[in-house]
């Protein structure tokens, strides 16, 4: 009889492990198609143009982030309930890998989401080990404890975000996580929040952009334009916080695309603002409303 009802328990475990880490990747990939479908974003592919992109389009950022949820499935599922080890921080970095060639079969070769792959993965496992039940800013810092251990397996490789670390000495996507997303917690995620309180969603969402790219050091504006155009952007970004409308958006848009630059690393980091305010609403509706109990660690875990 106990043996019988300890396997139900283990199934139901299973079960719960495998929709939360469901829902994760559910999440991430949703944030992946909503900082796409924002519209206008300077420099970047929207639904008004591809931006400063001859190869990007669109439907290409659409089925890339379609063909990661196995990706942040599977970065999930890995650090369910568990914290993080050297070994776990080496299969997540092989898991990364695997996603990032999928990605570049879906594009033809295109780089659409390798920073999110990273960024938002990361944010993924941290979800995952508390079960779900995460708190703003701790999700930040699970992530960050997970990017700061080693993988030893990383192939060596030029990067455009390498090359610029090499010559402005500049922090990339990889120091960000490491020190625990400081653009997210001290920019976009409180602009976010607090926008959205007054504004519009869309003009909320377009604020929080601006926010990041006036203060991130995006190896991607670097990597197109050097410092000037980094300095550039960020400048423009703050007078468009400023003087916020329609069309001074519309007129970004169209310098970013005259000079040809690019915040692809902005737009990663907007998309996982998406992602973490997403699932810590509905986190917090469902403990809220008793919905589903699902989410909160160490309770029951059968629907109300
Ligand atoms: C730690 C890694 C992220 C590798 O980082 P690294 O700096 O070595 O590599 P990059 O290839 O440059 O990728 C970094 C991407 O991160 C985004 N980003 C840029 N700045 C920041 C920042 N300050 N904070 C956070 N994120 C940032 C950005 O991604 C977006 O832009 C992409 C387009 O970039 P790019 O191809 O350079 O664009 P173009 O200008 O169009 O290129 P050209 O055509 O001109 O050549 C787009 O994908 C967005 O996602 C940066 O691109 C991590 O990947 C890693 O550890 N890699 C090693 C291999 C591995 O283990 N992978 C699995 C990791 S789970
Ligand atoms: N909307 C977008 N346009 C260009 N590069 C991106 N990288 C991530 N999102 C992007």
């Amino acid at each position: 009889m106990s043996l019988l009802r300890n396997l139900k328990a283990g199934k139901e475990r299973i079960e719960v492990r495998q929709k939360i880490c469901k829902e994760i990747a559910d999440e991430a990939v949703a944030a992946l198609l909503e900082e796409v479908e924002l519209t206008p974003k300077p420099g970047l592919v929207d639904m008004r143009n591809n931006g400063s992109h001859l190869d990007l389009n669109i439907p290409m950022m659409r089925e890339s982030a379609i063909c990661l949820h196995d990706t942040f499935y599977k970065m999930a599922d890995l650090h369910y309930d568990k914290s993080p080890t050297v070994l776990l921080r080496e299969q997540f970095g092989a898991i990364g890998r695997i996603g990032e060639k999928r990605m570049y079969a879906v594009t033809n070769g295109v780089n659409t989401h390798k920073g999110a792959i990273w960024s938002i993965g990361l944010l993924c496992t941290a979800i995952a080990r508390r079960k779900g039940d995460i708190s703003f800013p701790q999700v930040l810092d699970d992530a960050a404890e997970l990017a700061k251990l080693t993988d030893r397996l990383i192939p060596v490789q030029q990067t455009n975000g390498g090359n610029v670390k090499k010559k402005y000495g500049m922090p990339g996507a990889r120091e960000e996580a490491q020190s625990g997303f400081p653009h997210i917690k001290n920019f976009s995620y409180p602009t976010y929040k607090k926008m959205r309180e007054t504004r519009t969603s869309t003009v909320a969402k377009l604020l929080t952009l601006l926010a990041l790219v006036s203060n991130l050091n995006d190896t991607c504006l670097a990597h197109r334009g050097g410092l000037e155009a980094l300095d550039y952007a960020q400048k423009e970004a703050g007078k468009a916080i400023q003087n916020f409308s329609d069309e001074a958006l519309f007129r970004l848009d169209d310098e970013f695309i005259k000079r040809w630059i690019s915040p692809g690393g902005s737009a990663d980091l907007l998309a996982a603002t998406f992602f973490i305010s997403n699932w810590i609403s509905k986190n917090q509706r469902s403990v809220r409303y008793g919905e589903v109990d699902l989410y909160i660690s160490g309770k029951s875990t059968h629907s109300t």
